[in-house]
């Protein structure tokens, strides 16, 4: 049952609460969680402290880990989809060793699973929402513990309900022209709500008559790709060859959305990054941090361009992810064309996986001929 009494001057009176234990939980401070007649304090292991495993302690029952059934099965165990474990002891030490220094589940569990309650399961929703590490400390509220601080108290399906609200709340907050580089000047509209913290954007090329088929890309934020051409992924040429295919051939929409790390957040990314430099594929090293293939949601980018005046399009991507999310969310997609980028030795794995594991749709893209000795950084084909 979602709290009731929803509205209030300032908005949603439920996103707001969730909106708050956010940033609690970004700020390693814990929130207490609700759900019927239970009550449970949590905390975010990112940012865990001896001090914070203690306030815990003061609490009733034993404290203990939530974690997704990813890290489960990564610690050879199949407990889904999401367990509560026993740390024992329950110290920084015995959290570290569960975690290990990179992230990873380098220990079996001491403790026991079961499978993990609503408010547990609300514990981790949220350390998702915050884009920490995929795990959070519980303890029963007990009164010692609600004495210590004034604690942030939120709904269990508050928590869960966030980002579906979150999504339909979409609304233009700004617009204004920028010359791009070789596409002439754009319109860059501002989105407020969608995913992520930040506001997603869409950027009109050339100039796209609402109403009438156009060019569509969905693009999901990466910080490393995108803005400083990192080779390990293909972001950054496919954002620049889409702006370019879509100036020449006369405009189109580029969706950019706050969805770093496939909506992991940056310092997940490069948790997993770390962890690829071990020799982890994209996939596995995500999943050995918790997260399952894909936190992205893209239901809202209908929306978006509904708001834009488009509803019908022609969908520049290999991700059938985004093709069935748009058909779902109502739009017409006349066509799919894919962006290919060539592979480069950085990142010929990245992309053989997606194809190999998410199905991507990069069939005869050059990844199992690539020769690491050639061409390493030639340009882009065009989209
Ligand atoms: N977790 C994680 N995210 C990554 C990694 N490499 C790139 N990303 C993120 O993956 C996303 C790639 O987004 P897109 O370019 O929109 O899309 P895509 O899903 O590959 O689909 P198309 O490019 O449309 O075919 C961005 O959010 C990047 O930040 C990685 O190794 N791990
Ligand atoms: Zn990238």
């Amino acid at each position: 049952m979602e709290s009731a009494n929803a509205s209030s001057p300032f908005g949603d009176a439920r996103q707001i609460a969730v909106e708050r234990a956010i940033a609690e939980f970004r700020a390693a401070r814990p929130v207490a969680i609700r759900s019927g007649s239970t009550a449970l304090v949590a905390f975010p292991v990112d940012g865990a402290t001896e001090a914070a495993m203690a306030f815990l302690q003061r609490g009733d029952g034993k404290p203990r880990v939530i974690v997704p059934g990813e890290k489960i099965l990564a610690a050879g165990k199949w407990i889904r989809p999401v367990a509560a474990l026993t740390l024992e002891p329950f110290t920084m030490e015995a959290l570290d060793a569960y975690f290990g220094r990179d992230e990873r589940v380098t220990a079996a569990a001491n403790g026991s699973f079961r499978a993990a309650d609503r408010a547990e399961v609300a514990g981790l929703a949220l350390s998702n929402l915050a884009l920490l590490l995929p795990a959070v400390l519980v303890a029963d509220a007990g009164a010692s513990a609600r004495d210590a601080l004034p604690l942030l108290t939120v709904d269990a399906e508050d928590v869960f309900g966030f980002r579906d609200r979150e999504a339909k709340a979409l609304k233009i907050v700004s617009r204004a022209f920028v010359p791009l580089e070789g596409a002439g000047s754009c319109e860059f509209v501002v989105f407020r709500g969608g995913d992520g913290f930040r506001d997603q954007i869409a950027i009109l090329v050339g100039n796209p008559t609402p109403g009438k088929p156009v060019s569509v890309r969905i693009h999901s934020a990466c910080l490393t790709g995108d803005l400083f051409g990192s080779l390990k992924c293909d972001c950054g040429e496919q954002l620049r060859g889409t702006v370019r295919a879509m100036a020449e051939e006369g405009g189109g929409a580029v969706l950019y959305l706050d969805q770093e790390g496939r909506g992991n957040g940056i310092a997940n990314k490069i948790r997993a990054y770390r962890l690829q430099d071990q020799g982890f594929d994209t996939y596995d090293a995500d999943e050995l941090l918790g997260f399952g293939q894909d936190q992205r949601r893209f239901d809202f980018a209908a929306d978006m361009l509904r708001l834009l005046g488009f509803t019908s399009v022609r969908l520049m991507t290999n991700n059938p992810l985004k093709i069935k999310a748009l058909r779902d969310g109502g739009l017409n997609v006349l066509s799919t064309h894919r962006v290919l980028t060539r592979p480069t030795a950085q990142n010929v794995k990245y992309l053989a996986a997606k194809r190999d594991k998410a199905g991507h749709l990069l069939g005869d893209a050059g990844l199992d001929t690539f020769d690491s000795g050639e061409h390493p950084l030639s340009p882009a084909r065009h989209p």
